[in-house]
């Protein structure tokens, strides 16, 4: 299948709260799959379900070693369903963001260094885990998409 047409800054569903997901089916599974598949055409770590023009509570989430990011660790994708930051530290660390729905640009963001998270997989499963370093960047920066927030408003 094609890779999906990703919102520029500007489109409404951006700025929208995402909406809470609560049916895991074969439709959810298929959507996830053409995000990761939109996610790698577009040389992306991650992706907002908004970004696809669906206001689902629903992002993936890939890290991988990269020029600004030499030791992220290379992981498989996660889905990551309804999620839910239950703590961050008060540790916040400045690092290059780029954005798939602002093409061509990077920003020095601020985020917490370590969060302790808790979403649901594609099978509705509840998981919690801590994360730190890039992927607790890339989760931050994904749950913003579901707020209706981009980077645009993070950027110093
Ligand atoms: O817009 C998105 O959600 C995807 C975005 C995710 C992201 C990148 C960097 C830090 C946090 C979250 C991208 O993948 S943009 C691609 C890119 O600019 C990049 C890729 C690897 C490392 C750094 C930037
Ligand atoms: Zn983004």
């Amino acid at each position: 299948s094609q890779p999906l047409p990703i919102a520029l800054v500007g489109e409404a569903i951006l700025k929208e709260h995402a909406i809470e997901v609560r049916d895991f089916d074969t439709a959810l599974s298929q959507l996830a799959e053409q995000m990761a598949l939109s996610m790698v055409a577009a040389n992306g770590v991650g992706i907002a379900a908004p970004q696809v023009h669906s206001p689902l509570a629903l992002f993936i989430m890939a890290s991988r070693p990269n020029e600004r990011y030499p030791d992220a660790p290379l992981m498989d994708p996660v889905v990551v369903v309804n999620p839910q930051i239950l703590s961050a530290s008060a540790e916040l660390v400045s690092g290059e963001e780029g954005c798939l729905s602002v093409p061509g640009q990077r920003f020095s963001i601020w985020r917490h260094q370590t969060i302790v998270v808790r979403y649901q997989d594609l099978a509705g499963h509840w998981q919690q885990t801590e994360l730190t370093g890039f992927i607790a960047r890339i989760f931050q920066h994904e749950f913003d998409h579901l707020q209706g927030i981009t980077l645009l408003e993070r950027s110093q």
